[in-house]
């Protein structure tokens, strides 16, 4: 957080002053602007559990940004610092990120005051399970009109907790899965949830790197290989984009910052192999093989091609802004950059790949799970249409060799089945982000290079999301 000398704008200040920043180039009807930028409601519970022998009350939040789609969509965080400003900012930027990807969703975003460290699992489940109570009772919670989905302290273990209440609550819902997305496998989720936000990272880097005149707007020049990253949070984001980004495209982690302090060495880090050290001891104090600080903060100033903030809002700052030295920096985290520093980047030439995009894996993933879920039928299976549709000709003449080999087709099963069953749910999922991801940057990049007036992708990212929501209401005719 910044200095105590530094006064800044809160989180939700910082996200409405980019938007202002956006809305300042277009030319909105009166009145458009400030129903797309302010929070429709923000719902507070506070409520008790018994726990250990005496009654523990706990604060929570759902807040609703936006409904010009529903249902809105947004996930919910566990942690000790949650507060109504924190959420709503959440939230707001649901509402833009939904929309730069084309997910059909109003933003939402919701918390609990907890540090999920602290209590035992049987503990968290009952924690959660009233939570959830208090939310689903008021449709805060609901398949068409409010999904929630994991966020920072939650996963697919809260979401299961999550999904089942809901139906205890609901038992003739027919959609009831559909309440909650970013579930286990096998209570409902889709192949790929899990990495899905990290994936999206990884892809929204590629993309950028297909472009060389946006690699060498940053200063840089190539492809990823070889590049120095550092990454703030080795948690299911920063993991996820660590791990894809160094097995996958030769990508060197040099940094990797944590709660506890920081890891540091040139040669690169073995991502597996430190948060295989976080899961046992909690942190990266003690891993043998880099230098360890304690000071997380001298890591995020170090050189390096590539920084990743996945963890916290607000880390990059004015108290620090001065010092970051990294010339791309992709949001994986939800507001890392304040304003005030997000100014003074833009002034030297830094590189942003705005949260709204870089992130958006997770939301663009939980569309497909909610999809699966309402439309009750294998993910894969429905896909299938889509390709049979396309290969109309091609199936026609597996069925005719169908009918004209009969038995002999034993001896080419993998073909067969590759055709008539469709590919598996991962490799569906994995394509379909992909292709979301190339697409949103390419809307972003036509406004970046398109207009004069334009010279970042957040403002980029802000005047795409804007217009799509400004046509939706539009549309409804509010
Ligand atoms: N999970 C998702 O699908 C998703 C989707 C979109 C955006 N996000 C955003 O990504 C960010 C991270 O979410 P997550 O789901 O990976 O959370 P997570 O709880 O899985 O991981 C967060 C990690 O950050 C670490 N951390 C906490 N405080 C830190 C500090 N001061 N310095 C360095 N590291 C610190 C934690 O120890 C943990 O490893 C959040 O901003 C969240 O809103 C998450």
């Amino acid at each position: 957080m910044p200095d105590g000398m530094i006064k800044e704008p809160s989180f939700r200040e910082s996200v409405d002053l980019m938007f202002n920043r956006a809305v300042s180039l277009m030319d909105l009807e009166p009145g458009l602007e400030e129903k797309i930028r302010v929070c429709n409601a923000t719902y507070t519970v506070r409520f008790g559990v018994r726990l250990r022998g005496k009654m523990h009350t706990f604060t929570g939040y759902r807040s609703v940004h936006s409904e010009h789609m529903e249902p809105v969509k947004g996930g919910i965080r566990y942690a000790l610092g949650v507060n109504q400003d924190e959420v709503e900012a959440l939230a707001a930027l649901m509402t833009y990120k939904c929309a730069l990807v084309e997910t059909p969703f109003g933003g939402s975003k919701g918390g609990l005051c907890i540090d999920p460290r602290e209590w035992e699992e049987h503990e968290l489940e009952r924690i959660t399970r009233r939570f959830a109570y208090e939310l689903a009772k008021r449709d805060l919670i609901n398949p068409s009109q409010n999904v929630p989905a994991p966020d920072m302290g939650t996963g697919e273990r809260e979401m299961a907790w999550i999904a089942d209440q809901y139906r205890r609550m609901n038992t003739t819902d027919i959609n009831a899965a559909a309440c909650v997305t970013g579930k286990p496998p096998h209570a409902g989720g889709i192949a790929g949830r899990v990495e899905a936000t990290g994936r999206g990272v990884q892809y929204a880097l590629r993309e950028f790197f297909r472009h060389p005149e946006d690699v060498a707007m940053a200063g840089l020049s190539g492809k990823l290989d070889g590049k120095r990253v550092i990454v703030q949070g080795l948690g299911n984001v920063g993991y996820h984009a660590a791990h894809f980004l160094e097995t996958e495209d030769g990508a060197k982690i040099t940094g990797i910052i944590e709660h506890d302090g920081a890891l540091f060495s040139p040669a690169g880090l073995d991502v597996d192999a430190v948060r295989a050290w976080i899961v046992k001891y909690g942190g990266v104090t003690g891993y043998p093989d880099a230098t360890h600080s304690s000071d997380g903060g001298t890591v995020l100033e170090q050189e390096c091609d590539i920084l990743i903030p996945a963890a916290l809002e607000g880390v990059i700052h004015l108290g620090n802004v001065a010092n970051i030295k990294a010339p791309l920096i992709i949001e994986a985290a939800n507001g890392p950059v304040t304003a005030g520093a997000d100014e003074y980047l833009r002034d030297k030439g830094t590189v942003i790949i705005p949260d709204m995009y870089a992130n958006a894996g997770g939301v663009t993933v939980s569309y497909f799970e909610w999809v699966k879920n309402l439309s009750h039928i294998r993910f894969g299976r429905m896909q299938r249409r889509q390709e049979e549709a396309r290969h109309q000709l091609v199936v026609d003449e597996l069925e005719r060799l169908d009918k004209y080999l009969g038995d002999a087709w034993s001896m080419t099963p993998d073909f067969k089945q590759k055709y008539l069953r469709g590919a598996d749910e991962l490799e569906l999922v994995r394509s379909g982000l992909d292709d979301t991801m190339r697409t949103a940057y390419q809307s972003m990049r036509e406004v970046w290079h398109g207009r004069d007036d334009v010279t970042d992708l957040r403002v980029a990212a802000y005047l795409v999301a804007i217009d799509r929501v400004a046509a939706s209401y539009r549309a409804a005719g509010l």
